[in-house]
C-alpha cells in the first residue's frame, strides 16, 4: 500500500493482504497449510499436553514465518532485477535454506511428540 498507512487498522489490513498474496502466489503454502491442519488434528486426537501444544504451534509458526520472509525476498528480488545476479541468487538460496531449517526442526518436534504418544517412546 502506498503511501504507507498511518492507522493501525490499515497496517493490519496490509499484513493480512500480505498473507493472502503469499498463500495465493506461493505453491509451498499448499504443502504447509495441509501439514499444519494434519498436525493440529493429530494433536487434538492424541490429546497432547499443554507444553506439547505450545511446541507444535511454535513450530508451525516458525515454518510459516520463514516461508513468508522467503516469499517477501522473492518478490523483492524480482523487483530488483530479472537478470542473473550472484547476490540475488545467494539471498534467495539463503532464504530457502531458512525454510529448510525451520521445516527440519518442526519435523523433529512433531516426530518426537507424536511417536512418544503413539508408540510410547
Ligand atoms: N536474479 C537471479 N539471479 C541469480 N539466481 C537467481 C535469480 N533469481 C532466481 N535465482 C535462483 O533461482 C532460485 C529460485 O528462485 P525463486 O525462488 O525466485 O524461483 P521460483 O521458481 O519463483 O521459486 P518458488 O517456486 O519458491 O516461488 C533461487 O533460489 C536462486 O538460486
Amino acid at each position: 500500500m502506498f503511501p504507507p498507512p498511518k492507522r493501525w487498522s490499515e497496517k493490519y489490513r496490509c499484513a493480512l493482504r500480505g498473507l493472502a498474496v503469499a498463500v495465493r502466489g506461493e505453491d509451498s503454502f499448499w504443502v504447509h497449510l495441509p501439514a499444519a491442519v494434519v498436525v493440529i488434528g493429530l494433536a487434538a486426537w492424541l490429546r497432547v499436553s499443554a507444553v506439547e501444544w505450545l511446541l507444535l504451534v511454535l513450530s508451525i509458526g516458525v515454518v510459516w514465518t520463514a516461508e513468508l520472509f522467503n516469499t517477501a525476498l522473492e518478490h523483492l528480488a524480482k523487483a530488483v532485477t530479472r537478470e542473473p545476479n550472484d547476490h540475488v541468487g545467494n539471498a534467495l538460496d539463503v532464504a530457502a535454506a531458512a525454510v529448510l531449517v525451520a521445516a527440519g526442526a518442526a519435523k523433529v518436534v512433531g516426530t518426537v511428540i507424536f511417536a512418544t504418544r503413539l508408540f510410547g517412546w
